[in-house]
């Protein structure tokens, strides 16, 4: 039976908490609540940008989406299929389908393999290719990240941090995965090198027919990059909308706090900067409420007794905010 929803990936209500180990010898054990209540959908070939400030929860969420953290509730469906349902093997085959490329690429590569042997060995794992066909595909996707095929005897260290995300990235390939999580797959490149990997994962997205869930916490990056932008705040999803919607008409003030951060390259439109006051709550101990009503200059009484619903405004874009709750 085909798949009648026209998402590739949908997440319902995910949560995920952290019991810390240091509350062993504790009555109560602190509970990091990293991820909570979170529900988003991404559409085929799409780009779905994830920002938020460090800690608020986005790589907990992107490896959520692929197991490699077991979620604490909740549902992921991947072309239909609840894939938290799934048992040992499915899950072997599910990761074929859903590729993570994180951050440090260096430290992800195991300096003892080759280039060659690096790439291969997914393709050993899931039988894809053997002898001359595995060379010719290791070839293949060397040249499809731009990288020399005679460096497929080289080692991590011979090359520099532009180059080995591009190994990260062909071995991410190597499967031919639908749905990649980048986890903030430029913050480690210098600024020089980092248009260079994201002009190539938009070519590769295009060419083969991709979908990104793209982590970071620079947007700039997601605005030359992504179509739709989700904000996170405290394990939350707080806004989500079109990348020009966002960037043109934010809602919420975490949002708007965001973007009044970042550098202003036409001086003719004046933002007002927002100062956001004191430091993001621990995720240990939220504020009842709204989560970001502690540090919000349009606080009101309700804020910090009642939780704003995630509501769809106008079109696409979606706000949790009691300025825009009361309105609608
Ligand atoms: N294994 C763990 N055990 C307990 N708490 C954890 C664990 N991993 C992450 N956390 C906590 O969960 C929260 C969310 O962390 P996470 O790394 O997902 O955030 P992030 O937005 O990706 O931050 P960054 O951009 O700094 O990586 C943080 O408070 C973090 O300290």
């Amino acid at each position: 039976m085909g798949n009648p929803s026209p998402y590739l990936l949908e997440v319902r209500e995910l949560k995920k908490h952290y019991t810390s180990k240091s509350g062993l010898l504790t009555r109560k054990k602190p509970v990091v609540k990293a991820v909570d209540g979170i529900s988003l959908n991404i559409r085929k070939g799409e780009i779905l940008g994830l920002v938020g400030e460090s800690g608020c929860g986005k790589s907990t969420l992107g490896r959520s989406i692929l197991r490699l953290i077991e979620p604490t509730s909740g549902n992921i469906v991947f072309e239909g299929q609840d894939i938290l349902a799934y048992g040992k093997e499915e899950k072997r085959m599910m990761r074929k389908e859903l590729q993570i490329i994180f951050q440090d690429s260096g430290a992800a590569l195991n300096p003892r393999m080759t280039v060659g042997e690096i790439i291969g060995a997914p393709l050993d794992i899931y039988g894809l290719a053997q002898g001359e066909a595995k060379e010719r595909r290791i070839n293949e996707l060397l040249e499809l990240v731009g990288l020399n095929k005679d460096y497929v005897n080289r080692f991590p260290h011979e090359f520099s941090g532009g180059q080995k995300q591009r190994i990260g990235i062909a071995r991410a390939l190597a499967v031919e995965p639908k749905l990649i999580v980048c986890d903030e797959p430029v913050s480690a490149l210098d600024v020089s090198v980092r248009a260079q990997v994201l002009n190539l994962m938009k070519e590769l997205k295009e060419k083969l027919g991709l979908t990104y869930l793209f982590i970071s916490h620079d947007l700039s990056v997601v605005h030359h990059l992504c179509d739709r932008v989700a904000v996170m705040y405290l394990g939350k999803i707080v806004e989500i909308t079109d990348r020009n919607e966002l960037y043109g008409n934010p809602l919420h003030p975490y949002t708007k706090a965001l973007l009044s951060a970042i550098p202003n390259p036409n001086p003719e439109i004046s933002r007002e900067r927002i100062v956001l006051e004191g430091d993001v709550p621990s995720p240990s101990n939220p504020p009842a409420g709204c989560s970001f009503h502690t540090r919000c200059p349009y606080r009101m009484d309700k804020c910090s007794v009642e939780v704003p619903i995630l509501l769809q405004t106008q079109g696409n874009h979606s706000v949790s905010c009691h300025l825009y709750n009361d309105e609608h």
